[in-house]
């Protein structure tokens, strides 16, 4: 057990946003976070990193309650790569993910070379090499969303929390995003609008419809014919991959 969440319930101005989600991930796991436009997904990622304290329920990491774990104690071994990452303008690629070294540094302590090999390997990991020295602000937006997986990556995070990170992206790095993460061997939980992409990647997928929890396992278990039309009200057909996996043809 790594993360886990028991009844979950959180919302705004007298509106349930969440309701009852209760999860249990296993270490690992990749698990893909499902559900239309609004139905709470952004919402769960944060309650999940501690970044949100819930109304009702409880976020554990290891069994303890998260809501006790210091902020630098936490960031440590949780990361989140949010949808629209603010960042300052005037500075380069490589400071934006030495930031993820932030929670690592002895305070007034220089660079270690530790700091400086894992921002390397983050770096390389998402293929921004190149770019070390470029400032953020010529970057292109699947560029900017690249960077700064890295810098959640720099953070050496035991669990990964991803909200949409291929959006932006094109083709060949939406692919070698969703490969990377399913081979990082963390505990990732990626909110995704691309069902083949979650069929593919994921060992797991939660599927949320207006706040609750309404499917939970295994992709070729979840993604039916039946769940889609109640959930996202679509048709489709499903043809076997060559590697065995699900992918789905919408009508
Ligand atoms: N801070 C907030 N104040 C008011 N409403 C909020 C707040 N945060 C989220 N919501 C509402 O909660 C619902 C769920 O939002 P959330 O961003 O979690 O959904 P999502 O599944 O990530 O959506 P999307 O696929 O569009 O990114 C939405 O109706 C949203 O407007």
């Amino acid at each position: 057990m790594t993360i886990a969440s028991r009844n979950l319930s959180w919302g705004v101005g007298g509106k349930a946003i969440l309701q009852d989600v209760s999860v249990d991930i296993a270490p690992g796991t990749t698990l893909g976070l499902l559900g239309p436009n609004g139905s709470g997904k952004s919402s769960l990622l944060r309650l999940l990193a501690g970044l949100r304290r819930p109304d009702r329920g409880q976020v554990t990491l290891d069994g303890r309650d998260i809501a006790r774990i210091g902020r630098r104690d936490l960031a440590r071994r949780v990361a989140l790569v949010q949808q629209h990452a603010a960042t300052q303008m005037n500075v380069t690629v490589e400071d934006v993910v030495m930031l993820g070294r932030t929670p690592h540094r002895a305070p007034l302590a220089g660079w270690t070379a530790a700091d400086r090999a894992a921002v390397d390997r983050a770096l390389a990991q998402v293929d921004m090499t190149a770019f070390r020295h470029a400032p953020w602000q010529v970057l292109s937006g699947g560029e900017r969303q690249r960077v700064q997986l890295a810098r959640a990556l720099a953070q050496d995070p035991r669990e990964l929390f991803l909200d949409e990170p291929t959006n932006h992206l094109d083709i060949q790095h939406q692919l070698e995003l969703m490969r990377l993460i399913a081979r990082l061997g963390l505990t990732s939980i990626v909110a995704l609008h691309d069902l083949n992409h979650a069929a593919q990647f994921c060992d797991r997928l939660l599927v949320l419809d207006r706040g609750r929890v309404v499917a939970d396992g295994p992709p070729d278990q979840v993604l039916t014919p039946a769940l889609l039309a109640q959930v996202f009200r679509v048709d489709c057909d499903f043809h076997r991959s060559p590697d065995g996996r699900r992918h789905i043809l919408f009508r």
